[in-house]
């Protein structure tokens, strides 16, 4: 049986295809993770689906697009993309998110910042109004290997608590990405949404860090499903 979250995940995926893809739009970005499953699948029950191209953010995100018999494109074909949509750990109230939990955030912030519109879908567990008030595994940072204990000293100097991601018990040592990259997860507590671009712009700027799982005043909306069956729409 279908549980209440799987059910809040699908409605608020096809809503948010439903009221935001536009028959001018061609390119497509496809995002990570088990809530755009349904975005893939709403796109590819479409008829007219021949005429979009899809951006993939990772392998599961190829793979969603190459199921849904959709037509597969790159960003280094395509740099400018009509409109992306992604899921999210967290959300916060003006839709910054923490993403990275399945190890993707790399290209899905290079789709997202290529982006004109991107649209976040989560279920309403997601959206607690503060990072790190829900998601309590940390901010993922991906990080170049041989830099990360260089950069576990600098997250705990501001104040994070890092691990590196473990890949066990599928694989010994740490999770490698779709990029050949470490993950190092990074507890700052909450994180107050007047501080998510200064906390973004610290780790950044630190050697070795090839990008953050903080996507700071990157969306334009979120559609959030809620268990009742119904879908918040939120905008900045
Ligand atoms: O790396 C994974 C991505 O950032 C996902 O979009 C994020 O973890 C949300 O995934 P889900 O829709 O499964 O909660």
């Amino acid at each position: 049986m279908t549980s209440l979250v799987e059910k809040s995940k699908k409605i608020c995926a096809y809503a948010a295809v439903d009221e935001n893809l536009k028959p001018n739009h061609k390119i497509i970005g496809i995002g990570s993770g088990s809530t755009v499953v349904y975005i893939a699948e709403r796109i590819g029950h479409l008829p007219n689906k021949d005429q979009f191209t899809c951006i993939p953010t990772g392998f599961q995100s190829k793979q969603l697009i190459i199921d849904n018999k959709l037509n597969l494109g790159n960003l280094e074909e395509f740099s400018k993309i009509d409109i992306a949509f992604d899921g999210a750990d967290e959300i916060d109230s003006n839709l910054n998110c923490i993403k990275g939990g399945g190890a993707c955030l790399l290209q899905e912030k290079l789709v997202a910042d290529s982006a004109d519109n991107f649209i976040i879908v989560a279920d309403d567990r997601k959206s607690t109004g503060v990072l790190g008030k829900g998601w309590k595994k940390g901010v993922p940072i991906e990080v170049v290997p041989n830099a990360y204990n260089k950069i576990l000293n600098e997250l705990s100097k501001i104040g994070g608590n890092p691990t590196v991601r473990p890949g066990t018990p599928a694989k010994a040592g740490p999770v490698i990405t779709d990029n050949g990259n470490f993950i190092i997860d990074c507890d700052f507590g909450e994180i107050p949404v007047a501080d998510v671009k200064d906390l973004n712009s610290k780790i950044k700027a630190m050697v070795g860090v090839v990008e953050t799982g903080l996507f700071v005043n990157m969306a334009q909306k979120a559609y959030i499903g809620n268990a009742d069956g119904t879908v918040t729409t939120v905008s900045v």
